[in-house]
C-alpha cells in the first residue's frame, strides 16, 4: 500500500542538524529541524511498521488522489476549494488553516509560526508538511486538495519526501495583483497578515518563490491554470470543467 511504500522512503532519509530558527525556504540549502524529524520519522516508522500486512484496516489501501491548489494570496484558492470539495466530494486542507490552527494551540511551534507569517514568510517545510501528513492520514480521505502548499521549492521537496508521493493535479488561479490586494484588504476576517505591509511582502514571496514551483510542475505537465478573475461562479465553471474531465 502506498503508506508502507512512504514508511520505507522515511526510514531511508538521511539525518540532519540545524537550526529550527529560520524559515527552510528563505535559505538557500535544505534544513531540517533537530527536534521535529526524527520524530516524524519514528511516527512513520510506527506507521510502516503497525501496517505491514494489514491491509485490513478500513484505511484506504490506494494512495489518495491529489491536487495542489496554488495562486497568489487572494486570488481565490480557498474560495474554490470550498465549491470542489463540496461538488467533487474532495477533503480540503488549507495549509495556512493548519498553521493558524497550530497557533490557536499555544504551541511553542506556535509561536514561531506566528512570527513568520506576521512578516508574510515561509513557514519551515518539516512543520507544515507534518501538519499536512497527520491532516491526509486523520481524514483517510481518497481525494485531497491541499490549498497553499507548496509555496516554495524546499516545501514541493519536503513533501515528497516525507509524504512520499507527488500531486496529481496543479490548479493554478492566475489572478493580478492589485485585484488580489483589493480581495485580501476587503477579506476581513481578522488576519495578522493581511495588512498592506504584510501583504507587498506576501506577494514579492510568491513571484520569487511560487511561481518557480508551478513552473516546476508545467514542465511536467501537471499544471491547470484557470483565470481567476470575475465572480466566483464564473471562475468556478472552469474549475468544474477541469475536475469534470478528471478520472479519480
Ligand atoms: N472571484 C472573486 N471575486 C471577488 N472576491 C473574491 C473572489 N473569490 C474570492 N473572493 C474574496 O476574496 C478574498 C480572498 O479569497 P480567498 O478564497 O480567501 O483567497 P486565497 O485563499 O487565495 O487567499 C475573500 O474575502 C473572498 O471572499
Ligand atoms: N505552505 C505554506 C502555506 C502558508 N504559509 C504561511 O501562511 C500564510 C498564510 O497562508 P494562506 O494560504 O492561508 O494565505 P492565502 O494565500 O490563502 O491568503 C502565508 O503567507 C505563509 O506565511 C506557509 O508558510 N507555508
Ligand atoms: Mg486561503
Amino acid at each position: 500500500m502506498w503508506r508502507r511504500r512512504l514508511g520505507a522512503l522515511l526510514l531511508r532519509s538521511p539525518p540532519s542538524s540545524s537550526s529550527p530558527a529560520a524559515s527552510s525556504c528563505q535559505r538557500s540549502r535544505h534544513h531540517l529541524l533537530p527536534t521535529e524529524e526524527p520524530l516524524a520519522l519514528n511516527r512513520l516508522a510506527r506507521l510502516f511498521t503497525s501496517q505491514a500486512g494489514s491491509d485490513g484496516d478500513g484505511g484506504h489501501s490506494q494512495k489518495p488522489f491529489i491536487a495542489f491548489v496554488l495562486g497568489g494570496p487572494g486570488s481565490g484558492k480557498g474560495t474554490q476549494c470550498t465549491k470542489i470539495a463540496s461538488d467533487f466530494g474532495f477533503v480540503h486542507l488549507s495549509a495556512g488553516d493548519l498553521l493558524r490552527h497550530e497557533i490557536a494551540s499555544g504551541s511553542e511551534k506556535g509561536e514561531l509560526i506566528l512570527d513568520i507569517i506576521k512578516q508574510g514568510r515561509i513557514v519551515p517545510s518539516e512543520i507544515t508538511v507534518e501538519l499536512i501528513r497527520k491532516a491526509m492520514e486523520m481524514s483517510n480521505a481518497n481525494k485531497v486538495l491541499i490549498d497553499g502548499f507548496p509555496r516554495c521549492e524546499e516545501n514541493r521537496v519536503a513533501f515528497e519526501r516525507i509524504v512520499g508521493t507527488e500531486p496529481d493535479i496543479v490548479i493554478f488561479f492566475d489572478c493580478p495583483e492589485d485585484e488580489m490586494v483589493k480581495r485580501l484588504l476587503g477579506r476581513n476576517q481578522g488576519r495578522v497578515d493581511d495588512n498592506i505591509e504584510t501583504i507587498k511582502k506576501r506577494l514579492k514571496v510568491f513571484e520569487s518563490l511560487n511561481i518557480p514551483v508551478v513552473d516546476y510542475y508545467s514542465s511536467r505537465g501537471k499544471v491547470h491554470k484557470i483565470n481567476a478573475t470575475g465572480t466566483a461562479d464564473e471562475i468556478f465553471e472552469a474549475v468544474r470543467r477541469i475536475f469534470s474531465s478528471l478520472r479519480f
